[in-house]
């Protein structure tokens, strides 16, 4: 996540000169870009089941859809819909896209990184909870993890940048 690019062989980013408004220099852009990010999250019909605090007595159907018939193999989760139990014993920090929209909203984010990081706890708790890689929730989960992966790596190599090039500048006096 720390390729600087083009413009910095000579130890001078000659890229970040004038304005720091556009999208190279300006290291407050990675928050329009996050929000534009969650937003693609929330259109993927792969993000339904993280967009709320997983609550199992709603969704008992899940169970279902756990590889083949889960009649079959008794998986590690128990059939009925106490689901939701287990899920507080086996998941210590518990987040769903709405607590990542909101922290986002209100500016409690200091830097992409954090944003990344509660994301990727999303995914981390689904892989940590799943008793089966063939369950429908955890196949949903890889394809949003992929496109999350995909897209959020430039945001952070541009806000890096931004900072880097903000401390190689001359100070300016006003
Ligand atoms: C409509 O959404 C309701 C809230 N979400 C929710 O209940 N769940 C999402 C989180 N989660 C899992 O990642 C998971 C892995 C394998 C199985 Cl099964 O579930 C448990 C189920």
């Amino acid at each position: 996540l720390d390729s600087d690019g083009p413009g910095t062989s000579s130890g001078r980013r000659v890229k970040c000169r004038g304005r720091r408004q556009s999208l190279k220099c300006n290291p407050d852009a990675w928050k329009k870009q996050c929000k534009e990010l969650l937003s693609l999250i929330y259109e993927r019909e792969d993000s339904e089941p993280f967009r709320q605090p997983a609550d199992l007595l709603s969704y008992p159907g899940y169970q279902e859809q756990e590889g083949e018939s889960s009649e079959s193999v008794v998986p590690e989760r128990q059939q009925d819909s106490s689901l939701s139990e287990d899920y507080q014993d086996v998941i210590d920090t518990p987040v769903d896209f709405s607590t990542v929209k909101e922290t986002l909203e209100a500016g409690n984010y200091g830097s992409p990184l954090e944003f990344y990081k509660d994301v990727r706890q999303i995914f981390n708790n689904s892989k940590a909870y799943t008793s089966n890689k063939k369950s429908r929730i955890y196949s949903m989960m890889l394809r949003l993890s992929a496109l999350f992966e995909s897209r959020i790596k430039n945001i952070i190599s541009e806000y890096k940048s931004a900072i880097q090039s903000q401390k190689r500048r001359r100070p300016r006096y006003r």
